[in-house]
Formats: C-alpha cells, structure tokens, sequence
C-alpha cells in the first residue's frame, strides 16, 4: 500500500495537457484558456461621461453656459470645448476635447439653451479615462477558468473566440451482476448503480466530457468489451468503478492486464479507497476505483479530478486543504489515512468541523449531508475538540 501522496503523484504522471481548439465566448464558460487572450483596443476607448448632464471647462458654481451640442453615446460631438461654453452629454458618451468635468443635470437649472450651474461643483469630475479599465495589450492570462465575468471581459476586449485546452473525454465504466440503472426494475438480490451519477456530474463540473458505458456484467469478456468501447470512443481516460478489490468477482485488475495497462499502483493507504489502481496503456489513463458508493467518490475527488484538471492545463490541481478547530473528539489513526466525511462551518472567530458518526463507505446519506473531507493522518495522535485539523472541502 502507498501513501495517499505518491499515489497522486503517480496519477498525474499519467497524463498530460491536452490540445488546444477556439471555441467562441458564447461557449468558453468553465473552459480552461489555454493562451492568453489580448485586448486590442482600450476600455473605454475614449473619455466618457458617467453621467447624464453637461460637458464643462474651467466652469465655476453660479455660471451662466450656452448648451452648444450634444454628445450621446455612440454620437460624439465632434468640436473642442471653449471656456464658457457646456454640451449637453449623456451617460456612456465621448467626452468631447476641452471638456474638464461632466455636472449631473441635477445640479443644474436650464432655461432655454442655458443652463446656470446652482450647485456646488464636486470633486468628482464624472469623467472615466480613455483606458480606465484596461488599455491596448492587456492580457488575460493563462491556464484560467473562465467564469461568467471573464468572459464579459473578453468581449470588452473585442476578443470573440479564445483558445483552450480541449476537454479530456473521460469513459466512466460500472461493473457488478448487481447493479442497474436507476428507474429499471431490479431483482431481489440487485442494487442501483449509483456512484456513476456522482463521478459523471464531477468530470463535467471540472470541464470534461463524460461518457457513461452500460453496465458491464461479472465476466471477463463484459470487461474486455466495455474496455475496447471506451478507447474506440476515443477516452483520455477510463474510469472504471468496483471490483477492484481482491474477491473472485473482482475483475477489473486482471481486466486491464488484458487490455495492455501497464500499472503504476495497486492499493493504496487510505480509508475509504483501498483497493484504487491507476495504470496507462500509451496515452490513456486508467484508473480503478473501488465500488462502494462513497469509496469511490471520495477517490473520484482525491485522484480522477486532479488529473482531469492536469488534462486541462491547469496548475492547481490537487484539492484545496483548508485548517479547522475539531468539535469533537477522535481516536489515534491507523496504518491507512482516513479521509471522514465531515460538516463545516465558518463562525464568528474560526472555522469549525465536525465528522459524522457513521463512516461507513456505503452510506450515500452521509455523504450527501457532509460539505468536507476531514483528514486523519497514517498513526496520528487522538485529537480533543479544539485542535486544529485539515480538511478539503468539496
Ligand atoms: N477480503 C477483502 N475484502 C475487501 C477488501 C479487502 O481488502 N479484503 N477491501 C474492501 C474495500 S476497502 C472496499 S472499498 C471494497 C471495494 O471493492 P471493489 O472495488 O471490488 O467493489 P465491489 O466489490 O464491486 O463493490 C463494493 C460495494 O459497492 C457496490 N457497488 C459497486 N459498484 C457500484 C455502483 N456503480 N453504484 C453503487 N454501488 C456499487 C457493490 O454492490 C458492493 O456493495 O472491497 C472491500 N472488500
Ligand atoms: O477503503 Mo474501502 O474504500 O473502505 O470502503
């Protein structure tokens, strides 16, 4: 058994970024950018009016201005300002040449073509600068997640296609004589396949492209099938869930020695998710997760989604540790780290988490009700309320 650590290592050895494709904005959120984007013009590309009001120079509280034009968003107008003079402008509009200070048509009174400046004047001139927000060259860098606000940005940035990294397909493989899909009319002795659900939702939350097999049954040659489906496919990865353990329906590993998998690890020192192995077979990844439903969307967050995230270009792949004070008490840990499914909150003065009761890698209820992983370490000493712990949230 190796330790959780090298086995991570040893995943990401087996995969690498993948290629590049554009795709237009309208389809780039959660894609990962792959070079940088830059703009090609200033923002905003002149100065503009952040008011509806009156264009002024060098104007002072009580002057009396003739309104010689107007500038409109999209409509500039096209002289230079003389002192004593104002343009009528609005939100969003050029200012015009000359023009030091846009005064809110509040704060004015207006009689014909003249307005009378009745207000004090304020130190906001109500005016944003030609490249305020980012000018000619800025550059978006990468790898980045694009969210809904990068991609605004790139739009201002007048980039409409960008570059990124293509998602990795990812072939999600259940077996077990046990398990159907749910909404099928199980027998006595069948159980839902349930997990898939959880590991598919995950590829695609991550940015891959998910593709579940039928069920394979307990025979080698439902294995060695479902395993040639997946590569014609064209997987990056496969992932196959349950027997990976060591009983005499556990089929995968002898499975993957069939198809070519040289592997890089068997079991590793963790609880749950014993029996994981992860191998490749030139470009494509394997890995076995164990079945049971918690086993393998623990592994699922520990392993699969950080090579998911490699495939993807990006840098920060491992999960995200956080420190929290323990609300309860907890034995030493063992020769295997355990990973508890856990609560945590923020309160006022800390971060705080608390494990479940039940550990136990079949129940799906805890795992629905947990917001975090909370890690025991290989032999730790017992932990009282208020020591602080790590934790991985999800
Ligand atoms: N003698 C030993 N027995 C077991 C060991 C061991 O070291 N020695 N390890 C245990 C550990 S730890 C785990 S974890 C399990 C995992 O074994 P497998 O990966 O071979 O998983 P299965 O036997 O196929 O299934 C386990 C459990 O999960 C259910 N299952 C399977 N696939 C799904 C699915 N897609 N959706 C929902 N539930 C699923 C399956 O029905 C079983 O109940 O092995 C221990 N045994
Ligand atoms: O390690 Mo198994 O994954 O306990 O349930």
């Amino acid at each position: 058994m190796i330790p959780v650590e090298e086995a991570q290592a040893l995943c990401l050895d087996l995969v690498r970024p993948g290629a590049i494709e554009e795709v237009s904005l309208a389809d780039a959120l959660g894609r990962t950018l792959a070079a940088p984007a830059k703009a090609t013009r200033d923002q905003p590309p002149f100065p503009t009016s952040a008011m509806d009001g009156y264009a002024l120079r060098d104007a002072l509280q009580g002057d009396t201005l003739p309104v010689i034009g107007e500038s409109a968003a999209g409509h500039r107008w096209d002289g230079t300002l003389g002192k004593g003079q104002a343009i009528r402008i609005f939100t969003g509009a050029p200012v015009p040449d000359g023009a030091d200070r846009v005064v809110l048509q509040e704060n004015v009174t207006r009689d014909g073509d003249r307005i009378t400046l009745t207000e004090p004047l304020s130190d906001n001139l109500n005016i944003r600068a030609q490249g305020a927000d980012f000018k000619i060259g800025f550059s978006v860098e990468s790898p980045r997640i694009l969210g809904p606000a990068d991609l605004a940005l790139l739009a201002a940035m007048n980039c409409p296609r960008v570059t990124v990294t293509r998602r990795p397909k990812v072939a999600l493989i259940s077996n077990g004589d046990e398990l159907v899909m749910p909404g099928a009319n199980p027998t006595a002795d069948q159980i839902i396949a349930s997990n898939v659900f959880a590991l598919q939702a995950m590829v695609r939350q991550a940015g891959g492209d998910p593709l579940v097999l039928p069920i394979a049954a307990d025979t080698p040659a439902a294995l060695d099938r479902v395993l040639l489906d997946a590569a014609d496919w064209g997987a990056d990865l496969i992932v196959t869930i349950g027997g990976a353990s060591v009983g005499d329906h556990d089929l995968v590993a002898p499975a993957l020695d069939r198809f070519g998998v040289t592997r890089s690890f068997h079991k590793i020192a963790m609880r749950p998710g014993k029996p994981l192995m992860a191998g490749a077979k030139g470009d494509l990844a394997v890995l076995g997760l164990p079945g049971n439903p918690v086993s393998a969307v623990v592994c699922g967050q520990l392993f699969m989604l950080p090579m998911i995230r490699r495939m993807l270009g990006q840098t920060c792949v491992l999960p995200e540790a956080l420190t929290a004070r323990l609300t309860a008490t907890l034995p030493a840990g063992g020769p295997r780290a355990h990973y508890m499914r856990a609560a945590f909150a923020e309160t006022e003065h800390h971060r705080e988490v608390t494990p479940f009761d039940r550990q136990d890698s079949s129940m799906l209820t805890v795992l629905a009700a947990a917001n975090c992983l909370l890690l025991r370490p290989i032999n730790c000493p017992v932990s009282a309320p208020g020591d602080a712990v790590t934790i991985l949230p999800f």
